[in-house]
């Protein structure tokens, strides 16, 4: 779907990114991390031509970008960034509509986008279309400026530290929707963040950059179980890495299947988890509770499996 090949940007004499070369495929979820001023940010806005690059090639689906005027490549692709940068004096409608109003699709299509959109994000249309900004709380602002970035139907999304600025529930909360509608739209995204846990999380591969460079690109457990030595090393923990592990799974991957448990085992009084919990949810659960075993219910809450401590050690161990 995109393919940076030994992109590089110096201002001046120092040089932000240094010869990176990676490929993310459609559908993908990409995460970038590294430390501050690693050059994080410019490779993401070298992907949307708000930096031109000082060498190397970007292709989206095999286009080279700079074939592309950058207003029309813009349109194509979601950009979201820490504070949102809504328009203050445009209506919550007015913003998400714009990039469709530019594109000139028909009002009536703009409406049931806008709509659509806000519902997605669960926020009521009849009750805020019609804000403003500055009327809503900053988690409300951020998912607006999410909405508005995917409301033309990108190809891709970029999003630079989108829940920087937010308290960790609501941060928590806005990962696991956005998530979802990854899933649902299967759009390809590339986000930038500090924070790993919020990387391990949200990414399908997580690329680790340092000094302008790309040091590792892998899945979040190869990283976790096979980091290159050095900063990556360094980068994912030692103590912190059993649960770090943990948090790449989730309780249905690895629950034993209720049909597949003998008949007499009793599920009645153990802790329940839900299939979509985290195994790190699972192990907490675990603790707290002191069991052993824990009952695993589907979204209505009807039991589906069961998922025991050794199962736990076994996924977090050094493989
Ligand atoms: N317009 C610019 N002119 C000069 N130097 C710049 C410019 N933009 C970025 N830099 C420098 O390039 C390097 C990379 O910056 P970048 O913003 O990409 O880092 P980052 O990894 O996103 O950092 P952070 O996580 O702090 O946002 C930094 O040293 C920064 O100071």
């Amino acid at each position: 779907m995109i393919e940076v090949t030994a992109l590089s940007k110096h201002f001046g004499t120092h040089i932000a990114v240094n010869n990176l070369s990676f490929k993310v495929d459609s559908g993908q979820f990409c995460v970038l991390v590294g430390t501050s001023g690693c050059g994080k940010s410019t490779t993401l806005r070298m992907i949307n031509r708000l930096i031109e690059p000082s060498q190397g090639q970007i292709r989206i689906k095999g286009q080279d970008v700079t074939t592309l005027a950058p207003e029309q490549l813009r349109r194509r692709i979601g950009y979201v960034i820490q504070g949102v940068g809504l328009f203050p004096h445009r209506t919550i409608h007015q913003n998400i509509a714009t990039v469709p109003r530019l594109l000139g699709w028909k009002k009536t299509d703009i409406d049931a986008r806008v709509t659509e959109l806000l519902t997605l994000f669960k926020l009521d249309a009849a009750t805020f279309a019609g804000k403003y900004p500055h009327q809503l709380s900053g988690g409300e602002q951020q998912r607006v400026g999410v909405a508005r970035a995917l409301a033309a139907k990108p190809e891709l999304l970029l999003m630079d530290e989108p829940f920087g600025a937010l308290d960790p529930l609501t941060r928590e909360l806005l990962q696991d929707e956005l998530l979802k509608i990854q899933q649902l739209l299967g759009i390809t995204i590339i986000m930038v963040t500090h924070d790993l846990e919020e990387a391990i999380k949200l990414a399908d591969v997580i690329a680790v950059m340092d000094k302008g460079k790309l040091l590792q690109l892998d899945t979040p457990e190869t990283l976790l179980r096979h980091p290159n030595a050095g900063f990556v090393q360094d980068l994912v923990g030692g103590s912190e890495r059993p649960l770090r592990l943990l948090s790449t799974k989730q309780v249905g991957q690895i629950m034993t299947k209720l049909a597949t448990l003998p008949a007499a085992q009793p599920v009645a009084q153990l802790p329940t988890i839900a299939a979509s919990a985290s195994l790190r949810d699972a192990m907490a659960l675990l603790i707290w509770e002191q069991a052993e075993q824990l009952q695993v219910v589907d979204d209505t809450g009807k039991p589906i499996g069961q998922l025991g401590l050794h199962e736990l050690l076994q996924q977090g161990a050094r493989a």
